[in-house]
């Protein structure tokens, strides 16, 4: 349920917005993930979950194949297929702000995580947002500082301004605020984005700390950060995120993650905190999966954020 202004509550309605790329990391089949959740049930699991949906589709994504992914323009440093990227999120941007308007929340499925960049630019294009960055990784990389070359581990510093990504239109940079974003999940960083966490007010919650002070503990206060005068939060969700032995079908995947009650619990903290504005789930690789089960988890969890109860 949520607000409608008025201070009555409504049924709430769902936008499915599908993004099916895979320019942000190179392990093919990425692309797929928006199909695979679909398949998974998704539209049942939300309306189990008592809202009501509707599929805007995919968005059309041209083939990777079709440009060389080694030629870069200076200005993409060691970004690959930075302008494709921002062809896709440009657009995606659009869709998210227009579901918006029309007073649907908007439920990206992705793709790979670099379509980050344009669901929160247009989430947070008429309002100050904050965000909750589910993940394994923490997405603070630059075209400079990037070991890959994967955008997909870039998007967060895009939404933030970070170095070179400060003004970046496409990703209406900064779109969020250090002070209204928290990552939790965290287990893989590189040394460049250890440092501009060490120096920032990103709030940043290892396993580590999740192993301490449990779970339930940590997405309470992320819960904080990220609605702490901001008008909603953006829930981005890596499949990552969770442990690999209950969600296999992601391209890098990192032992040690939550498990599939821990993950349950914080969607139902999200659905319990109401203050969720718009919401993503990427990374889901069918052809790295096991029998689609890593798109059917992302269905439960969605059903949770929407909420879904046991009782
Ligand atoms: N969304 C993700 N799965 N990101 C993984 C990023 C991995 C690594 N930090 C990189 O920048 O290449
Ligand atoms: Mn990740
Ligand atoms: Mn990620």
């Amino acid at each position: 349920m949520i607000e409608n202004g008025s201070g009555e509550e409504s049924r709430r309605s769902v936008r499915l917005i599908g993004a099916p790329t895979d320019y942000g990391q190179d392990r093919r089949g990425v692309d797929m993930g928006p199909s695979a959740i679909r398949y998974g049930g998704l539209s049942d699991g939300l309306a189990n979950a008592g809202v009501d949906t509707q599929d805007a589709g995919d968005l059309l994504v041209p083939r990777a194949e079709e440009r060389d992914p080694e030629y870069r323009t200076p200005s993409e440093g060691k970004a690959r297929f930075l302008r494709e990227t921002e062809d896709v999120c440009g657009r995606l941007s659009n869709e998210v702000q227009q579901s918006l308007a029309d007073g649907h929340t908007p439920l990206v499925l992705g793709g790979d995580h670099s379509i980050a960049i344009g669901s929160v630019a247009g989430a947070a294009a008429e309002a100050d947002i904050g965000a909750i960055w589910f993940d394994a990784h923490a997405d603070l990389n630059t075209p400079t500082t990037t070991p890959s070359g994967n955008v997909h581990g870039m998007p967060l510093a895009a939404l933030l301004g970070v170095d070179e990504w400060a003004g970046v239109d496409w990703a209406n940079a900064p779109s969020l605020s250090r002070e209204n974003v928290a990552i939790v999940g965290l287990r893989s960083v590189d040394d460049d984005e250890r440092e501009l966490l060490r120096e920032s007010e990103i709030s940043a919650y290892t396993m580590s700390e999740i192993d301490r002070r449990g779970l339930a503990n940590v997405v309470e206060e992320a819960l904080a950060v990220a609605g702490n005068g901001a008008e909603g939060y953006h829930v981005s969700l890596d499949l990552d995120w969770l442990d690999p032995t209950i969600a296999p079908g992601v391209g890098t995947p990192v032992r040690g993650g939550v498990n599939y009650r821990e993950a349950h619990h914080a969607m139902e903290q999200v659905a319990e905190d109401g203050g969720l504005r718009s919401m993503e789930m990427v990374e889901v690789n069918p052809t790295l999966d096991q029998h689609n089960e890593t798109a059917e988890l992302a269905v439960e969890l969605a059903a949770s954020a929407f909420g879904k109860r046991i009782l």
